[in-house]
C-alpha cells in the first residue's frame, strides 16, 4: 500500500492539463486563465475627479478664496476650455480634469451664488484627483494560471478584455456501481438503498470547475460495467464508485483492466478510503472510489479536487490544511492516515465526531472539517495544535 502523498503524486502524473479555449468574459467566472492577458488601455485613461465639486488651480486653494464658474465637466463629457487664474469648473465624480486645473474642492466646502463660488471650509490638502493610469497602465498583465474570481472579471473588463483564454473544463464521468442502488425519487426494493455518492461528488467537482456527467447506475456484472465505461468515452476523468474492495461482487478493477486500464495504484494507507484505485484507461485518467459514502466524499476532497485543479492548470498542489487547537484528547492513530469528521468552532477549537463510521452521511454533513491524523500519530491532548482540511 502507498501513502496518501504518494497516491496524490501518482494521480498528478495522470492529470494532463486540458487544452486552452477562448470564452467570452461574461462566461469566464470560475474558469482558469491559461495565458497572461495584458491591459489594452490605461485606467483611468485621463486624470479624473474623484469627487463632486469644483476644479481649480491648487495654488489658489485657500479658505475664503473666490472663483468664477466658467463651465461644467461630467463623467463622459469633458470641459473643453482652459481654466485660468480665478476660474473654476463645476465637476462631477469620474469627469476628466479640465486643462489648467489640478484640484477639486468638494461642493460641501463651497458656497455658490450665481456663477461665483467661495471656499467656506478649510479645504485640506487632498486634491481629489485620480491620476491618469493610477489604477493600471496599458500592458499590465494578469498572470496565468489564475482562477477567475468576480473581482478578476471586473478588472479584466476595465482592461477592455472581452474574451479570455481559459483551460477547457475537464469532463468528469461519474459511475455508481451496485445492484443495491436506485436513484433518489425511485422506489427502492426491500434490499436496496439510494445512490447518494454521485450527487455529493458531482456538486463537489462542479464547485472546482469540472463539467460532470452522471452516468446511469451500473449493475454488478461485467456487461453492465463495460457498458458504463463505454458511455464514459470522451471524458478526461472517469470515476467509478463502489465495487473497489475485495468482495465477490467488487468487479470494477477486473473489468477496467480487461478494457486495458494501466493501473497506477490500488489501496492507500488511509482511513476512510483504503480501497482507492487509479490508472489510465484509453487515454483518460480513471479513479475507482470506494463505495462507502463517507469514504467516497473524503477521497473526493483529498484526491479528486486537487487532481481537477491540476487538470485545470492550477498546479499539482495538496489541498491547503489549516490549524486548530484540539478540544478533546485523541488516542494514538494507527498506520493509516486518518481523516476524521470534525467541527471547528468560531473560537478555533476543533472537536471530532463521536462516530467515525465511513457510511454515516449525517455525521459528514454536520462536519465542517476533516481532522488529519498522520500515520502512527501518537496520542494527542486537548490544547495541542492539529491540522485539518476545511470542507
Ligand atoms: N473483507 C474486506 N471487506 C472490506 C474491506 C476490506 O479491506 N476487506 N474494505 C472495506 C472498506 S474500507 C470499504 S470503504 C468498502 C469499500 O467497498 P467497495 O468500494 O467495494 O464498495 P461497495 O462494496 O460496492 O459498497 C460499500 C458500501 O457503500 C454503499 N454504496 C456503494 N455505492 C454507493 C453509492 N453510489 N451511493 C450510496 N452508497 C453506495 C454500498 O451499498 C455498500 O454499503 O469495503 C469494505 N469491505
Ligand atoms: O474506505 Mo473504507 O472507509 O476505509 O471504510
Amino acid at each position: 500500500m502507498i501513502t496518501v502523498d504518494e497516491a496524490r503524486a501518482k494521480l498528478f502524473e495522470l492529470a494532463a492539463p486540458t487544452p486552452v479555449e477562448e470564452v467570452a468574459l461574461i462566461e469566464a467566472a470560475g474558469r482558469v486563465l491559461a495565458r497572461d492577458v495584458a491591459a489594452r488601455r490605461d485606467q483611468p485613461p485621463f486624470a479624473a475627479s474623484s469627487m463632486d465639486g469644483y476644479a481649480v488651480k491648487t495654488a489658489e486653494v485657500q479658505l475664503h478664496a473666490m472663483f468664477k464658474v466658467i463651465g461644467e465637466a461630467a463623467a463622459g463629457r469633458r470641459f473643453d476650455g482652459h481654466v485660468q487664474a480665478g476660474q473654476a469648473v463645476r465637476i462631477f465624480t469620474g469627469a476628466p480634469m479640465p486643462e489648467g486645473a489640478d484640484f477639486v474642492v468638494i461642493q460641501e466646502d463651497i458656497n455658490r451664488s450665481g456663477n461665483l463660488i467661495t471656499i467656506v471650509n478649510e479645504p485640506g490638502s487632498r486634491d481629489n484627483v485620480r491620476p491618469l493610469g493610477g489604477d493600471f497602465r496599458a500592458g499590465l498583465t494578469v498572470p496565468a494560471p489564475r482562477l477567475l474570481r468576480p473581482n478578476d472579471l471586473a478588472l479584466l473588463a476595465a482592461m477592455n478584455i472581452d474574451r479570455v483564454p481559459v483551460h477547457r473544463k475537464p469532463v468528469v464521468a461519474l459511475i455508481s456501481t451496485g445492484d443495491e442502488l436506485v436513484m433518489p425519487g425511485d422506489t427502492p426494493g426491500p434490499d436496496q438503498i439510494i445512490a447518494s455518492n454521485t450527487f455529493g461528488l458531482k456538486a463537489l467537482f462542479e464547485e472546482v470547475g469540472a463539467e460532470v456527467r452522471m452516468l446511469p447506475i451500473a449493475r454488478d456484472n461485467h456487461a453492465a460495467l463495460k457498458m458504463a465505461f463505454d458511455l464514459a468515452a470522451g471524458a478526461d476523468l472517469v470515476i467509478t464508485i463502489g465495487g473497489a474492495s475485495v468482495g465477490d461482487h467488487d468487479l470494477v478493477g477486473e473489468v477496467a483492466e480487461a478494457l486495458g486500464m494501466e493501473r497506477a495504484f490500488y489501496k492507500v494507507l488511509m482511513r476512510p478510503g483504503k480501497p482507492l484505485m487509479a490508472g489510465r484507461l484509453n487515454g483518460a485518467a480513471m479513479i475507482g472510489l470506494p463505495g462507502n459514502p463517507v469514504s467516497a466524499m473524503v477521497c473526493g476532497h483529498v484526491f479528486v479536487v486537487p487532481m481537477i485543479r491540476a487538470i485545470l492548470g492550477l498546479g499539482a498542489l495538496a489541498p491547503g490544511l489549516k490549524r486548530a487547537e484540539l478540544a478533546v484528547d485523541l488516542p494514538a492513530n494507527g498506520p493509516r492516515e486518518h481523516y476524521m469528521r470534525a467541527e471547528v468552532n468560531e473560537q478555533g477549537w476543533i472537536g471530532v465526531a463521536s462516530d467515525q463510521d465511513s457510511s454515516f452521511l449525517t455525521i459528514l454533513a454536520g462536519a465542517n472539517a476533516l481532522l488529519r491524523r498522520p500515520r502512527n500519530d501518537p496520542a494527542r491532548a486537548a490544547g495541542e495544535v492539529v491540522e485539518y482540511l476545511p470542507i
